[in-house]
């Protein structure tokens, strides 16, 4: 039997959000050893039990309250909520935080042929989907009289093979509707990974550390979207220089060692420069214009 003291926390075993929740685990500190046959694995410096699982069953683990917390995509989480409404069990959870990958839609595609003019172009007709209970409430939002076929993948595949007129499935570039030649059409759900928590009280420890991680969390994700500028401007050009510097907050602006007429500026972006703004400033005499990526954020 597990340890109930330890924090557990279910990921994706293998497959989109796998990488990017393994990846942000290490960033807030976890240190893991992850071997690809086990399903649990335990961190080396903290208390968590990591469980990898489907994505499909991450949703009911965290709802039965049988792990601490779940990194899972919004669709998922919907689709398995709307179906544990519709059979009467229970779907509490709280989200913790909605995080920076796994961004995805759900939407619906038609064959290139099909003559599409609007939601209504699917009554009467069939179509095939992962997210059955996602489809079918937006065919009645739209009074729409369309059927959805539950397939567990391949989705893509089913005009061809005559199992459907359209299809629902989950698009980010496009490329693997327009590989199958279907079009998109209506946008029905949008999506990015989550982070959720179990219903109810947690022990003292766990809540604990869960507090701990969630200002590690914003950090990381804050630090993925900053930059540290630093160059050497011009003093009589300080106001203009700073001025193009985007972002927010007042640049550090210090003396460079035997220049009286140079200072060096420091800032910490929350976008990147871009080239056509580092060529202003190298237009207005500063050099050394550098732009560095950020590890980690606080405060
Ligand atoms: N093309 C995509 N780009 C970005 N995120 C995506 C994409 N496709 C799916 N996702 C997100 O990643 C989640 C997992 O997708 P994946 O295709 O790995 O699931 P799966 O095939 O159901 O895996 P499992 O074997 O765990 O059931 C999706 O539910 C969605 O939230
Ligand atoms: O718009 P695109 O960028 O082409 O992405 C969409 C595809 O990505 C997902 O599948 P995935 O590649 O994760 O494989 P799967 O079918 O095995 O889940 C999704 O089910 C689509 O098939
Ligand atoms: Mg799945």
């Amino acid at each position: 039997m597990s340890d109930s003291n330890r924090l557990r926390i279910a990921i994706q075993k293998s497959g989109r959000l796998s990488d990017d929740s393994i990846a942000l685990l290490k960033a807030i500190g976890v240190k893991l050893q992850i071997r690809d046959r086990l399903l649990i694995a335990h961190a080396t410096n903290l208390p968590i039990d990591l469980l990898r699982v489907r994505d499909d069953d991450i949703p009911g683990l965290v709802m039965d309250g049988v792990v601490d917390l779940g990194f899972i995509g919004e669709n998922e989480l919907e689709e398995k909520m709307l179906e544990r409404k519709a059979s009467g069990k229970k779907f509490e959870f709280k989200t913790l935080r909605r995080l920076d990958y796994g961004g995805c839609r759900l939407s619906i595609a038609v064959p290139n042929e099909f003559d599409y003019k609007g939601v209504q172009s699917l009554e009467g007709k069939k179509v095939a989907t992962t997210y059955p209970f996602l489809l079918e409430r937006f065919f009645k939002e739209n009074n729409v009289n369309a059927s959805a076929v539950m397939l567990t993948g391949s989705v893509e595949v089913a005009p061809r093979a005559g199992v459907a007129h359209a299809i629902c499935d989950l698009v980010s570039t496009g490329a693997t509707l327009e590989a199958n030649g279907l079009r998109e059409e209506e946008e029905i759900f949008q999506s990015k990974a989550v982070l959720i928590q179990r219903a109810g009280e947690l022990p003292e420890a766990k809540a604990q550390l869960i507090n701990r991680f969630l200002p590690r969390i914003d950090g990381v994700m804050q630090a993925k979207e900053s930059k540290y500028i630093m160059l050497h401007a011009p003093k009589t050009y300080l106001e203009q220089v700073k001025s193009l510097l985007p972002g927010s907050g007042n640049p550090t602006v210090l003396p460079l060692a035997g220049s009286d007429d140079t200072v060096a500026v420091h800032v910490v972006s929350s976008e990147t420069l871009f080239w056509e703004t580092m060529e202003k400033l190298k237009a207005l005499g500063c050099s050394s214009i550098l732009v560095m990526p950020i590890e980690k954020m606080m405060g």
